[in-house]
Order: structure tokens, then sequence, then C-alpha cells
């Protein structure tokens, strides 16, 4: 693979093609970093002005130019000049990139010295409707553009020379050559953000031109004070557009959330310092296209690019209603009005929906060498299956040595998606042809994304014949031809999904086997629908019976070599977006499962609409253990991995409050009453276990536990009343006693770190280790009921009673009401006992506070005002900032940005 020469570490020698507006400023920025930079005009006068005064005659005007920066001109600088570069960086308009690139390609035929190669262009070419991949391919070969570096993003030139903090998307498909670009260009006050989807960053940054248009005509049409409402909708309909041009065509819908996506189309879509917005401002205003051009003074790409989006909609079959009213009104002599008038009246339609068809990029990663032809082949088996060409399915399968169980990146196969489209004739013939009907992909079995009665029929049929074939039991006891409904039962907990509550059959109990259940499992294609809350640390990773989301909507590099559709199967998650199929996520409802409105609610945006994986945080674990993996042996008995146990002999962490003792408590037991709880000592199977007051407290819906005669550790979220499993949690409902470290302090402003639980292989602290930061001290209180919080004022609620010890805040933790005027609680045995302090609730509802100097000073690094200055999180207001936008508004040195 041909990579650019080594970077030295600064004066990089930088040659800018383009003396343009942007070529100019980053000619600037990068001459303002102690690069040697020599930037390339084609006007005589341009080259000599500059040189003479560091000042451009058009652009910047009056803005002085770093000394090391030049103009080089108006001739092409020749092949040694050229080699003598370690840098070529382009900002010329995309419409005439192709012609240049041929003239300079001789100068890049040696691969071994390839300088880094940057384009910051953002547009498609007329006529070829090609991405600029597509045209350096074309000019300088496959190798020079898998080499080369795209920068995009919201980034108007003037706001770089003014060093307003910026950030922009840097991508290649060379991910080495993305970090050198992000090195050479990161600055304080410029942020490179590196990836590998160049198809998809290149759509965003010449898509998002064609919006702009369409929002200025929108403000040229309403007044921009008037219109919000629509520019707005504008910026959105136009994410969803691009979004779906660009997963259409082979790209990440993730990039399109970027800065290159969302972040380049907010920008221009609401700013009149952009050209493509100001050409639709204008149009809106009533003047012409050609005026416009004439007067304009700066490239504006969205105007050419319209074209080749208006041919790319027809080619990859999407729906872009805005984007062909900008053609037309560009091209075609519609006005604005009407334009708008159209969209609007448009029928109701489906908010979200992704392309499922065309991929142009597959063409362009061939042509580059990264899909094999084989890949080629068997995808077109793959993409013949998805589109229901039964002709083109019978030749691709009459050749030889044709993988019927290809899968794509969710581990669709041809089968699945022939099913998935209705595609009966398609099915049928692959199932004549041995396709295994029980070939799942990561979102359920085939037959689970079809309720046609005729489909499920055959594949009934294939099945029992394959059960026969190979007569292997289910692993949970089921059979594979079992779609008999099982009734939910009355109160299943839902899974705790921040999708909302998913329908009630989902979580149905699997059905009695001789009198038993054989696992705690549903069965396999329910299994299959559940998204597995352990991603993405599941231990099982794609062997896991449970969901796990497609690989495309986590951002990864792209493999490279590229991993071709023969090596899938062994790579589940085959991080590349391009030689895969459009996302199709989630599968609709197989027959038995609630009709679709009954489907669960997205709560967060999605662009496929797709379930977000769970979040991981202190959630309370639901009954359903996790599954462990299909095929593999089951998960060992006992409770839940364990770090190592408590050391007393290692240094015991000081208290940051200067509390004397050890911390944690160096001998004795983390929980004294632990041995008179009837939840920590071995019990009798199916033994229902029992608190103190006699109530129940935890079912034993798993019986690992018990059968391994081991106690099982006590719930660690009921203390903090997160245990959504309430009575059926088989983790014991107790609260931690006298004896537990006590909590540990804020840490905003300074003073020792808080002991962290140490972390096991698999990412999570030890139970034991969480409990033992739990916040509880001495101080008597009650629980309300089982699990919930004490009342405010700490009466004892009536149902259940539990003697447990319940924690008052103490001062410490209040620093804020800190001073003479509380006696902290002292620290006696381990434990708190509680001095004449504030009660909880006097804290909660103290005044806001205010800080004086003496005690900021004593308890902040910085430097604050001796002034009262209003807090927020023990920081000035000014300080309180989330750490990167702080650092970034303040440049400040002693932070460091890490978001
Ligand atoms: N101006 C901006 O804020 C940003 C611009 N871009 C992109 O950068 C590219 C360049 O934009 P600007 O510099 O603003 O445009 P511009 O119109 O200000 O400058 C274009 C430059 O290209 C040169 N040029 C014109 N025809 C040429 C040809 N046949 N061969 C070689 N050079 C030729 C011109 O002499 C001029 O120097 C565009 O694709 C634009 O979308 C990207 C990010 C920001
Ligand atoms: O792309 C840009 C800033 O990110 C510049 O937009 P315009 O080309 O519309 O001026």
């Amino acid at each position: 693979m041909a990579t650019s020469k080594a970077q030295p570490d600064s004066n990089s020698r930088v040659l800018i093609l383009g003396a343009g507006n942007f070529g100019s400023c980053l000619a600037e920025h990068l001459g303002d970093s102690d690069h040697r930079v020599f930037l390339w005009a084609r006007e005589q006068s341009v080259v000599e002005h500059f040189n003479a005064t560091r000042k451009h005659l058009k652009y910047l005007p009056s803005h002085t130019f770093s000394s090391n920066v030049s103009a080089v001109g108006p001739a092409l600088p020749d092949a040694a000049f050229i080699n003598s570069m370690d840098v070529l960086l382009f900002a010329i308009p995309t419409q005439f990139l192709r012609d240049n690139l041929t003239k300079l390609q001789p100068a890049l035929s040696d691969k071994t010295k390839l300088p880094l190669l940057i384009f910051v262009n953002k547009g498609i070419e007329i006529g070829t409707d090609a991405l600029t991949l597509e045209i350096i391919a074309d000019t300088c070969g496959a190798d020079v553009a898998k080499a080369a570096t795209f920068i995009s993003g919201p980034s108007f030139a003037k706001e770089i020379v003014l060093r307003r903090p910026t950030s922009v998307s840097v991508v290649s498909f060379t991910e080495a050559e993305a970090d050198k670009t992000a090195a050479l260009f990161h600055q304080p006050h410029f942020r490179c953000y590196t990836g590998s989807d160049p198809v998809g960053v290149e759509l965003s940054g010449a898509l998002k031109n064609v919006y702009a248009i369409a929002a200025g005509m929108s403000d040229g049409l309403y007044g921009k004070e008037d219109s919000n409402n629509t520019r707005a909708m504008i910026i959105t309909r136009g994410l969803a557009e691009m979004t779906c041009i660009g997963t259409a065509y082979g790209a990440s819908p993730l990039t399109f959330l970027g800065l290159a996506g969302v972040g380049d189309l907010f920008l221009t879509c609401s700013s009149s310092s952009s050209r493509n917005y100001t050409v639709g401002y204008r149009l809106g205003q009533g003047e012409t296209l050609d005026t416009i051009i004439a007067t304009l003074g700066s490239v504006a790409e969205g105007v050419s690019t319209a074209k080749s989006v208006r041919n790319l909609v027809t080619q990859l079959g999407v729906q872009a209603p805005i984007a062909e009213r900008v053609y037309e009104v560009l091209y075609e002599g519609k006005s604005t009005g009407d334009a708008v008038a159209e969209l609007m009246a448009l029928p109701p339609s489906r908010e979200i929906e992704l392309a499922t068809i065309g991929r142009p990029a597959e063409k362009l990663l061939h042509r580059l060498g990264m899909i094999s032809p084989a890949s080629l082949m068997v995808s077109a088996l793959w993409k013949a299956c998805s589109q229901g060409d039964l002709d083109a399915v019978n030749a691709a399968l009459a050749a030889q040595n044709v993988d019927l169980e290809i899968k794509d990146h969710t581990g669709s196969t041809p089968l699945i998606e022939a099913i998935k489209n209705g595609h009966t004739e398609v099915v049928k013939v692959l199932l004549d042809k041995g396709a295994d009907p029980t070939n799942a992909s990561s979102q359920g079995l085939p037959e689970t994304f079809t309720s046609d009665q005729g489909i499920l029929g055959m594949l009934n049929f294939a099945r029992s014949k394959h059960s026969q074939d190979t007569a292997a039991p289910q692993e949970n006891g089921y059979e594979a031809n079992d779609t008999s409904a099982y009734a939910p039962p009355a109160n299943y907990p839902f899974y705790p999904s921040i999708n909302g509550a998913p329908p009630p059959d989902m979580f149905y109990a699997p059905p009695m086997v001789n009198g038993h259940r054989p696992s705690n499992m549903p069965p396999p294609e329910v299994t299959g629908r559940i998204p597995c809350r352990y991603y993405p640390a599941c231990r099982y990773g794609a062997a896991c019976a449970y969901q796990h989301p497609p690989a495309q909507y986590y951002p990864g590099q792209h493999p490279a070599p590229f991993t071709s559709y023969d090596q899938m199967p062994q790579q589940p998650y085959a991080p590349t977006y391009y030689p895969v199929s459009p996302p199709s996520f989630p599968p609709p409802p197989p027959l038995q499962m609630a009709p679709s409105s009954e489907m669960p609610p997205q709560g967060h945006f999605s662009p496929t609409g797709a379930p977000v994986p769970m979040p991981y945080g202190p959630m309370s674990p639901v009954m359903y253990s996790h599954p462990g993996q299909i095929g593999l042996p089951p998960l060992p008995a006992g409770p839940t991995p364990q770090s190592p146990p408590f050391n007393p002999s290692s240094p015991p962490a000081s208290h940051p409050n200067g509390h004397v003792g050890p911390f944690p408590p160096s001998n004795g037991p983390i929980y004294p009453d632990a041995a008179r709880s009837p939840q920590l000592n071995p019990q009798p199977d199916a033994a229902v276990s029992r608190g103190p007051d006699g109530a129940r407290r935890g079912g034993l819906r798993r019986g690992s536990f018990v059968r391994a005669k081991q106690p099982p550790p006590p719930c660690i979220f009921f203390p903090m009343g997160r245990c959504k499993n309430g009575d059926e949690c088989r983790f014991p409902h107790i609260m931690p006693q006298d004896g537990v470290p006590p909590p540990a302090p804020f840490h905003s402003r300074g003073g020792a770190p808080r002991p962290r639980a140490s972390i096991n292989g698999n990412g999570y602290a030890a139970l034991d280790e969480k409990m033992a930061h739990l916040s509880l001290n001495g101080h008597s209180g009650s629980l309300r009921g089982r699990g919930g919080r004490p009342n405010a004022n700490g009466h004892v609620g009536k149902r259940a009673p539990i003697p447990m010890k319940q924690r008052v805040p103490n001062a410490d933790e209040f620093p804020v009401l800190g001073g003479g005027s509380t006696t902290p609680p002292t620290r006696v045995n381990g434990g708190f006992v509680n001095g004449n302090g504030p009660t909880a609730a006097q804290v909660l509802q103290a005044p806001r506070p205010f800080r004086t100097n003496a005690s900021s000073q004593a308890a902040t690094p910085r430097n604050i005002s001796p002034e009262r200055v209003p807090e927020t999180n023990g920081l000035p207001a000014s300080e309180s900032l989330p750490l990167s936008f702080a650092s970034v508004a303040t440049a400040s040195t002693d932070v460091t940005v890490s978001a």
C-alpha cells in the first residue's frame, strides 16, 4: 500500500494548489505553524503582489501573511518542485481537479516517494458524477487514491484565519495518512478528528452545499428572521436526504452525524458567510442564477453538485425531494415559491428511511483494489437475492463454488435477504439449492423476517428436512420449528431499555419441557431480537444469543487490507461500511409477535430507527441472567466474576477528609451482619430468601448460586434505590452496615483522588469493591418499604419496615455549608457518629452558596476572584463549563482536551 514519505515533525514543505479563499487561508494556517508553505496562484499579478507585500490581492487583502508563506506560479510547479514537497494540498474546485491531477500525475508516479496528499474541495464532478476519490484513481491510480486524505467540516476560511475554535474531519482509507494530516493541521484553535470513511465525508461535504442553497432560498423568500421553522426543516430533512443518499452509496450513516455532515450542513445552511447559502438567498430574492454566479466572486460548489445529485438519486433509487427542487430552481426555471409549495404538498411519509439498494462505492472500492473480484461475485448473489432478480440469482448460482451462506456484516445471508424483501421465488430457488433455513443473522433466524405464510411454509418444510439431516437437538431444548406462541406472564418485568417497554410477548417465559424449564432463556428466535445489555463489553461477542447492533453503527477503522465477503463469517463484525448491504434494521416482526405498532418506540435518534445500544451505568440487572453463547459451555456456577479479594495488608488509602484510621477497615468484615443474614448463608434449593422481618427479599430465579452452595452477593442497586427487580431480585436486598468505608467526597477542587474500584479483566469492578464504595455510615434511619427512599423527614413508612440504618449526608460532603456553623461527624470504629451537622433536607434546601475569598483560596487550585463569586459545581461559573468546551474557549494551557 502506498503511503506518503515520512513527514518532518515541523517545517514540512507544503504546496497549496489553489490560491482562492480557502487555499489562502490554509496557507496562513499552516504558515502559522512554522511550515514552509508555497501557494500556487494562477494569476501572475497575485503571485507578484503576494511576494512583494505578503498580502493577497483578492482574498484577505488587509491581512499580512506569515513570512514563511510565499506564492508560486502562474505555471503549475514542475515535477522537481513537486518532488521536493512533503505535502500537496489541493484547494481547487472539484470541476478543475481532474485536469490538474492529470498534469501532476507524472510527478506522482513514484509511489514510494508520494507527498502527503490532502484534498479540501467539496463537490461532485459534473458529467461523470465522480467523487474526488474516483478522480484521483482515474488520474493517478488506485494507490494514490487510497493514500489521499480528505478534510471536511464546518470551517469558513476567514474564521480559521481569525483563529476561531474550529474542528474538522480528517479521513483516509489509509489511517496513517489521516493521522499525519491531523498532526500537520492541529493547532490550539484547530482540532482534527480522524476517520476512515472518505466516501461518507466527501458526500457530506458535497451534498450539504445543495441544502445550503435550499436554506438560502427559503430565507431569501421569506426573510431570515421569520423563517426559522423552514430553515430547521430544511436542515433536518436535508440531513435525512444526505444520509439516505450516503448509505445507498455505501457510506456509513454515522458519518453524516459528524462534523463533515450535520456540522457543516448546519454552518452553511444558517450563515450568509456561505457562498452556497448566498446563491440560494439571492435566488429567493428573485435574482437570476447567471447574475449571481457572475458577481459571486468565488465558487459555490453546490450549483454544479446539484446536477450530479440529481443523477445520483435516480441511479440509487432514493428520494431526495429537496435536492431535486434545488436542481429545478437552478436549471429548469422553477420559482423558489413553487419549489417550497411542492415540497410542502408531498404526501406524508416516514421520517427516517434508509436506502437498501445500490452501492456504487462497491465499484469504487473494487477499482481501488479494496474488494476482490471473488467477493464481488459473491455479493452479486447477495444483491440479486436482495433485489429479487431471479435471473441474476440463477446466474450467480450457476457459477462454481458459490457460497450460499455468505453473510454481510450483519450476518444476513442471501436467503434472509430474499425473505426480508418478500421474493418468494428466490427463496424457493435458494432452499431448493440447499440454503440453510436455520442460518441466522445477528438479528434473528430467517423466519423472523417475514409474516408471509408461503415463505414460512417453505421454511418450515426446509427446516424439518434440515433437522432430519442434521438430527442435532437445539441447544436450549426447543424444537427448532416450534412456532407456537407462548403467552407472556402477566407482570413480567420489562427489559430496562432506553427504547421504552418492548412488546409484552418479547419476554415471555420459555415453554415447559417435561414439567420443567430447560433453561431460563427464551427461544432463540426471540432471544436474537433482544438487545444484549452487555454489548459492547459482551464476553460472548458475535456468538452471543442476544442481539448485538450491526457493526456499521460503531465507527471503526476501515480494515486494510479489505476483508472480503469470503472472510466475513470469520469476522462477524466486519468494520467496513462499503462492501456490505445498507442497513435494514430492525427486521419486521415475526408472525407470532405483536404487531409492529406495539414495537417499542425509539427513544433516541438513530438514522435507521435502529435501537440504540444499552448504555452502561448502574442499571439493575433484570431477571434473565446473561444467556451465554450458543454452542459454548455454560457459565460456571457461582457469583459473578469477582476481583481479587481485598488485601488487608495493602497500604490503606488516606481518607481525603483527614479522618484517621485505615480506609477501608483493615480487619473485620465488610458486612459485620453478614453471618447473621439469611441471604448470605447457603440455603437449600428453591428456598426463598427472607430478611429479618420475614419479608421475602430476592427470589432465586437462577439456580446457579444455590447449586453452588455459595451465597449470592448483595444487590448493588438496592442501596441506591435502583433495583428494578424488587422482590424478584436474585441478589439479596440488604443495606450495608457499619464498618463500610465512608463515602468518597467530591473532588472537584483538588484533594486526594477518590479510591476507585479495581477493574476486572471484563472491565467491571467486582461487586464487593463496588459495595465498598457505597455511601453508607452509621447513622440510624429507616427505609420506606423495600428498596424505597427514605422520607425527607425521616419518617418510617408503614409497609414492611426494615430496621436498616439510613445514612444522612455529613457536612463534609457539602463543603459549601462548611465553616464553623456545623459540627462534622466523627468517625468511630469505622463508622460515623453524627454531629449536629445539617440534615440532608437542610443541605438540599440551602440557598445557592457564595464563596468568600478565604474559603475559595483554600479550596480551589485556581486563583478565583476575591469577590464573592457564584459557584456551580464548586467552580465559578466561568470555570464550570464542560472541560473540553472551557479549555477551547479559554485556550487554557493547564487543561487537557480529551473529548
Ligand atoms: N472557502 C471556504 O470556506 C471553504 C471552501 N472549501 C472548498 O474548497 C474549494 C475551493 O474553495 P475556495 O478556495 O473557497 O474557492 P475560490 O473560488 O475562492 O477559489 C478557487 C481557486 O481555484 C482556482 N482555480 C479556478 N480554476 C482553476 C483551474 N482550472 N485550475 C486550477 N485552479 C483553478 C482559482 O484560481 C482560485 O484560486 C471548494 O471546493 C470549496 O467547496 C472547503 C471548506 C471551506
Ligand atoms: O464549506 C464551507 C465551510 O465549511 C464553505 O461553504 P461555502 O462554499 O458555501 O462558502
